[in-house]
């Protein structure tokens, strides 16, 4: 039996550390605020994020350093607005050869950082190519629940993304590797915009026609950024592409589809985020893409349309009239285009 920490005592959080746990290891649960961890060891339940019964290997800290000694791994899962508050501490704790793996989904507005890049530069004594990354389409609830489930884990070194693999593989939750760290990230980062979409576009009464129209051309516009940066575009047709496409614009467990739903029912984003109360990591990615979008001349239409929905008071109905009546274009041509320059001369 291992020591593994999680860090990060939310919905996901949560349910790492039950896969963890059901995988024979003691888990520490850490969560920032006492009282949370005080909770969740007296009732074994963590009743507002992801209200199961939590298995008596885990133990909540609320200290980091108590949470993290000896530790065989650690799982870093807070929001992204969280990562680097986390890291700066974090990194007191940690040797080089210290396992690290981070199961969040978003990219930081302003520097257009993926998880794993601020990560680095909160602990610049950590190598980068050891990070590792877990992403893949995985609600909560239904890990909680052992129901079948796959993702996807990646790092630069493939040995610790097996290692990874290693630790919470199980009979419930199937994890493949990959070696495209930067195609991982950004997929699962970027379909919580479309899950916004898909949502609003429920909320505007419109069907499953619109749905699969904002998944597809969705898909187009995340592989048509990660490209640009140099992802591998096969990745956006895995588990942290489609995949994790499919289960957020098509499931109630969504909060990003929730929160759209609400959004194109009329509420502003101030309501919307006092409904949730849990993290609705689109609405910083939508800034960061729309951002990335101006800055590189790179098209994402879909993207755009949602910021100005929830940071410019348009229209959703307007915006959706706009995308439709776009100049009529070619459907696939610009990752082939990417696909023809990158390997031309190989
Ligand atoms: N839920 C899911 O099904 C999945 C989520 N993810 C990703 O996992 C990440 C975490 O999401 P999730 O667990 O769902 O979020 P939740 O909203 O369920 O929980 C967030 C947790 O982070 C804590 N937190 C907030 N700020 C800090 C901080 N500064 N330091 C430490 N802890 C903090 C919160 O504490 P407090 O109560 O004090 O606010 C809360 O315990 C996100 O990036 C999400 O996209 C990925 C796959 C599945
Ligand atoms: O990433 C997720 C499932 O793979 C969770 O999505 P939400 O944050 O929208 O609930």
């Amino acid at each position: 039996m291992s020591k593994i920490a999680v860090l990060g005592a939310g919905s996901w959080g949560t349910a790492l550390a039950i896969v963890l746990a059901d995988n024979g290891h003691e888990v520490r649960l850490w969560a920032h605020r006492k009282e949370h961890a005080d909770e969740m060891n007296q009732t074994h339940r963590n009743e507002k994020y992801l209200d199961v019964e939590i298995p008596d290997t885990i133990t909540a800290f609320y200290n980091m350093e108590e949470a993290v000694k000896d530790a065989e791994a650690i799982i870093v899962v807070v929001p992204t607005k969280a990562i680097r508050e986390v890291c700066q501490q974090l990194k007191n704790y940690i040797s080089s050869s210290t396992q690290i793996i981070h199961a969040t989904k978003g990219i930081e507005p302003g520097t257009l950082k993926r998880v794993s890049e601020m990560m680095s530069e909160e602990m610049p004594d950590f190598p980068y190519e050891n990070i590792v990354v877990l992403s893949g389409p995985s609600h909560a609830e239904e890990v909680a629940l052992r129901h079948p489930t796959t993702v996807a884990v990646s790092a630069v070194n493939l040995d610790r993304a097996r290692q990874a693999q290693d630790l919470f593989n199980s009979e419930n939750l199937r994890v493949y590797t990959s070696d495209d760290i930067l195609g991982i990230e950004v997929g699962g980062a970027l379909k919580n915009i479309i899950a916004l979409g898909a949502g609003i576009s429920d909320g505007l009464g419109y069907g499953d026609n619109a749905k699969a129209a904002l998944i597809t051309r969705g898909l187009a516009e995340i592989a048509r950024l990660g490209t640009s940066l140099g992802a591998n575009p096969l990745s956006f047709l895995g588990l942290s592409g489609v995949g994790d496409l499919i289960v957020t614009c098509t499931s109630v467990h969504s909060r990003n589809w929730r929160a759209g739903n609400l959004l194109g029912k009329g509420n502003n984003l101030d309501q919307v985020l006092e409904e949730m109360g849990m993290v609705v990591e689109g609405v910083r990615t939508v800034q960061a893409a729309h951002q990335f979008a101006n800055e590189q001349g790179v098209e994402m239409p879909i993207t755009q349309g949602i910021y100005q929905i929830i940071f410019e008071d348009k229209d959703p109905k307007d915006v959706v009239d706009e995308l439709m009546n776009r100049n009529k274009r070619q459907e696939i041509d610009d990752i082939s285009g990417v696909l023809k320059e990158r390997y031309s001369d190989k």
